[in-house]
This record gives structure tokens, sequence and C-alpha cells, in this order.
């Protein structure tokens, strides 16, 4: 159902390479809503995204879905594709197709189908020899093409060309379940803002802001993107 509880993360903290990466991460993600993850270059989006889809296990914390703490079930409710670092170059798309179809049992292969249309993909093509672009575009059918709860896409459009970015941008809400959430990570708020109900900012190693977008315009009378920027600006202020 719309709004009901989906993600609860608590006191998080994960390293890497005896690195913090994050800390003390508090985040709380209903149902039924567009989140836009903001952060500059190497602020943990990616490592936030792995953490929730189950793929980064080492953490401090708890991480529950759905009031649950098993990874398990996590995984069976989290929609998140890698970069695809699994499959050799060789592999076509129709192979690839047929791998998810088997390990995910809500995989939609008719939704599956639309999305290749849509999205102006070739099942007959190798994955090496899609342009990032094009593997953007595949990783994003392959992740919406399963019936899931919780949908993660890190940076979904930074390869594909500005007339396609429009179209596909505003063709994901219609992709979308309404009682699901999706979680996008991107550099460019300005394209994504008009189809977000939430952000979520990580900055200092943790989760820094997390506001209704509605709020943030008729509270801080400014636009999204100058509110994520503002946070920055503050920092360096401080700093100064
Ligand atoms: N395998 C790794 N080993 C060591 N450090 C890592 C590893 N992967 C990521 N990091 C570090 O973790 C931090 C967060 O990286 P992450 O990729 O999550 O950031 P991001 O916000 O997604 O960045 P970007 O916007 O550049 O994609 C960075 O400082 C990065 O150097």
């Amino acid at each position: 159902m719309k709004n009901d509880e989906l993600l609860k993360i608590v006191n998080l903290s994960y390293k890497k390479k005896q690195k913090t990466i994050l800390q003390q991460v508090n985040l709380t993600l209903t149902a039924g809503h567009f989140i836009g993850l903001a952060g500059l270059n190497g602020a943990g989006k990616t490592t936030l995204m792995r953490l929730i889809a189950g793929v980064a296990t080492d953490y401090q914390g708890q991480i529950f879905f759905q009031k649950e703490t098993d990874i398990v079930k996590r995984k069976a409710l989290v929609s998140y594709s890698d970069e695809l670092r699994g499959f050799k170059k060789r592999t076509s798309l129709k192979e690839i197709n047929q791998f998810y179809q088997m390990v995910y049992p809500d995989f939609d292969i008719q939704r599956y189908q639309e999305l290749v249309a849509f999205l102006q993909l070739d099942n007959q093509q190798k994955l090496g020899a899609l342009s990032k672009g094009m593997k953007e575009r595949l990783i994003m059918a392959l992740t919406l093409a399963r019936k899931a709860r919780l949908y993660l896409l890190d940076e979904p459009f930074s390869g594909i060309d500005v007339l396609s970015r429009k179209k596909i941008i505003q063709g994901m809400l219609s992709w979308i379940p309404e009682d699901a959430t999706i979680l996008i990570s991107s550099h460019h708020l300005e394209e994504i803002v008009q189809i977000l109900d939430e952000l979520v900012v990580i900055k200092d190693q943790t989760v820094f802001a997390h506001r209704a977008t509605d709020d943030i315009l008729a509270s801080e009378h400014c636009s999204v993107e100058e509110y994520f920027e503002q946070l920055y600006d503050e920092r360096e202020a401080q700093n100064d």
C-alpha cells in the first residue's frame, strides 16, 4: 500500500579497506514515491544502493525491509542491476534476459519486451558491442522489468543522449507500479526533479537531508537544485 514503510536503515556504518565510507546513516523510505539521491562524486551514493540491494553486506547497523532484516527476503523485493560485471562481453541480450528470468521469479517478460521496444534495444546484440548509453538502457530494462517494491537506479541517464532522456524520464512514470518506490541517483537533478517526490542528500558520509520536494519548494523559497547546492555551499562557508 502507498506510504507503508518499505525500508528503514538504522545507524548504518560501512567501511571499505579500513576507510569509512558511510557512518550513522538513518533513512526511512515509504511505498509509492520517486526519490532522488544526490551527492558529490565519492559521497557514497553507489555504496548506499549496494548496501540496500544486499550486494555489499559487511556493515554495522540495521537494514529493515518491510520490518524484516532477512537479506534473502530483501533481495527478492529490491530490484538493482549492478553494472552487469558478471556477464561476458560475448553474452547476448537474449541470454542475459533468459538469466534474469531464471534467477528472478518476479521478472515480467512482457514488461521486459515492452521496455526493450521503448528503449530501442536489440535482443540479438552482444553485451560487449553496446555503447555506454545502450548498456544503461539495458540495465534500466532489466531493473524495471522485475515486479519489485523498491527499484534502485544508479546514474541511469549519464550516457543517454539528451533527446532520449526526456522521453525516458517521462516514460519511467508509467513503468513503476503505484505502490513501489524508486530511488534514482543523478548529478543532473534539474532533469529528474519534475518526477521527484523526495530528495535524499548524502554529505559528510551520511544522509544529511531527506525532504519532500514540495516542502523544499514551499519553505526554502528556491529550486530543489539550488537547495542541494546550498547544502554544500554552507559547508564550504564554514571551512573558510
Ligand atoms: N572498492 C572500493 N575500495 C575502496 N574504496 C572504495 C571502493 N568503492 C568505493 N570506494 C570509496 O567509497 C566512497 C564512495 O564511493 P561511491 O562510489 O559510493 O560514491 P558515489 O557517490 O556513488 O560517487 P559518484 O558520484 O562519483 O558515482 C569513495 O570515496 C570511493 O573512493
